[in-house]
């Protein structure tokens, strides 16, 4: 129902232009499996095959009956669904099946993981970088501390007259009157440059294209810049690293290499030496990059991220949050590039659809207990979205994890549909890629197109736009550009996609791609 025009607007007004300015802004009425329903001008019922799927967080599918019937079964029982700081062992119950999981699917195998629950995507990948700042304050506290006890020890040595100071450039030698000045010199000198170097905040590692969420810090591990640069000065910096150049990578760390100075007495003379200092604070990944047209990892660049991450010394944090869930194939979709995480983040399908819930996971051996209390929010970790991520687990595990291999199943067949269409439009369709069912089509570069039309909405980003609203009105199929590419089209429907689904999509793709191939851009005008 849209608001009349006289009501007054006070959510949505830009947006609900935008979308009805591309052929978008249709209201649902109901929704059910991979269909979502609006009533027409007549107050007909419409079904439209929904390709977004929530964006990825619907598994299986809107209002699944067995999620929903288990939804009515906890509520009717009056779970406590809000009991903070009691005990609350469903908490620990999920987290035992999830590590049931992780054993099983991450390339070591081995280890536990500590569980933090969050209520969004973005909230859990915030989480991570707190804890990881936490890991990385803890090393700055050794190093300091050591420079502490060396200055001790040099103290006390060239007070003993065992130790002088070499001539070092950190020492103003003109004032001092003996090696006890110089050596105070030394100190401070050391003091005041070290103290400059612990009071800057880290520096994290990201993919080109990532997309890690919009809060204040993960917008910062979000590359795209309409998102990011309004808000740089909130937080800490982001080295965006090309996933498909590994081999560049550890140089492009050598740049953001920092030294802590330290001071050591030898051989009777005091000399300042250089320490490896972690201004890297962690490496965020995405197996498959959801803003990057659904490209996945490869295994070296898989490798490559790892071995940088064990050279920094910093935690490599596996952001499973779009493609983890079986979405993929398999649960995790590190498991197929054989990404080994030290933390995990999983979001989206884990609330079946229906409840708002994300989880952290941390390698027990870097986890930091006093994280439990550090961090907290009202609703997380509540008992209603705790019910429905284990009946999601327990749906996904189901005869020995039947879900996986379906969504495998019907990923491939979308996938050779996308590629058969990108055959017989080569100069359309320049990539389809993806895995299971996380794919995306991406077009040719349409900026210098004949079509006024396709060449204006292309060199604005819409394109991807308009096509949706296309398909979506022509062919009753919703679907939606990858991220800020505007000039593509995602695919993440539910594990409830059929074969005539495929074959209406297709048809709806090749409609689409022969009226960019014929320029006939004003099909696609929006009406
Ligand atoms: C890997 C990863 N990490 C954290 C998040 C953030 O999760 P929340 O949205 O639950 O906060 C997401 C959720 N993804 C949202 C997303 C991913 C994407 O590729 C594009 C858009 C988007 C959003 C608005 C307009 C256009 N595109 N949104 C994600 O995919």
């Amino acid at each position: 129902m849209s608001s009349a025009a006289s009501e007054p607007i006070f959510a949505d007004r830009l947006l609900n232009d935008w979308l009805a300015s591309v052929g978008l802004g249709i209201e649902y009425s109901r929704a059910e499996a991979n269909t979502l329903y609006f009533r027409d001008g007549s107050g007909r019922e419409v079904p439209v095959l929904d390709h977004v799927c929530g964006f990825g967080s619907l598994i299986f599918g809107h209002n699944n009956p067995d999620i929903i019937e288990h939804a009515k079964s906890v509520l009717d029982e009056q779970i406590p669904v809000y009991v903070q700081l009691s005990r609350q062992s469903h908490a620990n119950a999920l987290a035992t099946v999830l590590n049931a999981i992780l054993r099983r699917e991450t390339p070591s195998g081995d280890g536990d993981y500590a569980a933090i629950f969050a209520n969004s995507g973005a909230e859990a990948v915030e989480i991570c970088v707190k804890h990881a700042e936490l890991e990385r304050r803890a090393r700055i506290v050794r190093l300091t501390d050591d420079v502490l006890r060396h200055v001790e020890e040099a103290r006390e040595a060239v007070g003993a007259g065992r130790a002088t100071v070499a001539e070092t450039p950190y020492v103003q030698v003109g004032a001092a009157r003996d090696d006890r000045e110089k050596l105070e010199h030394l100190i401070a000198e050391i003091g005041r440059r070290n103290a400059e170097l612990v009071a800057k905040g880290p520096v994290h590692l990201a993919l080109e294209n990532a997309f890690h969420g919009k809060l204040v810090a993960t917008v910062q591990l979000t590359q795209n810049p309409h998102w990011r640069m309004p808000f740089i000065a909130l937080s800490s910096s982001t080295r965006f690293l090309r996933a498909d150049r590994p081999e560049e990578m550890k140089g492009a760390i050598e740049d953001l290499r920092e030294s802590l100075l330290d001071i050591l007495v030898a051989d009777g003379a005091v000399t300042v030496v250089e320490r490896d200092f972690p201004v890297i604070g962690a490496f965020f990944v995405e197996p498959v990059q959801g803003a990057n047209g659904m490209r996945p990892l490869t295994e070296a660049a898989a490798r490559e991220i790892r071995a940088v991450c064990d050279a920094v010394g910093c935690p490599l944090i596996v952001d499973e949050i779009h493609s983890g869930m079986g979405r993929t194939g398999a649960f995790l979709a590190s498991s197929h590039m054989g990404l080994q995480g030290d933390y995990y983040t999983l979001a989206k399908s884990i609330g079946g659809g229906i409840a708002k819930n994300s989880v952290a996971l941390f390698y027990q051996d870097r986890f930091r207990p006093e994280f439990e209390v550090l961090h907290s929010s009202t609703f997380a970790k509540d008992g209603f979205s705790a019910a429905i991520a284990m009946k999601v687990l327990e749906m996904l595990e189901a005869d020995d994890g039947r879900a996986y291999r379906v969504a495998a199943e019907r990923g491939e067949r979308l996938m050779e549909m996308l590629s058969s269409v990108k055959a017989d439009f080569p100069g359309v369709v320049d990539a389809v890629d993806g895995i299971g069912l996380m794919v995306a089509l991406e077009f040719t570069d349409q900026t210098r197109a004949t079509s006024d039309l396709i060449r204006e909405k292309a060199g604005s980003g819409m394109l991807g736009y308009v096509v949706a609203g296309y398909i979506l009105r022509e062919h009753r199929i919703r679907v939606l550009p990858v991220g800020p590419a505007g000039n593509s089209v995602r695919f993440e429907p539910s594990v409830h996609l059929t074969d005539e689904d495929i074959a209406r999509t297709e048809s709806a793709l090749r409609d689409v791609c022969a009226i960019i191939r014929d320029q006939d851009g004003d099909r696609l005008a929006p009406r």
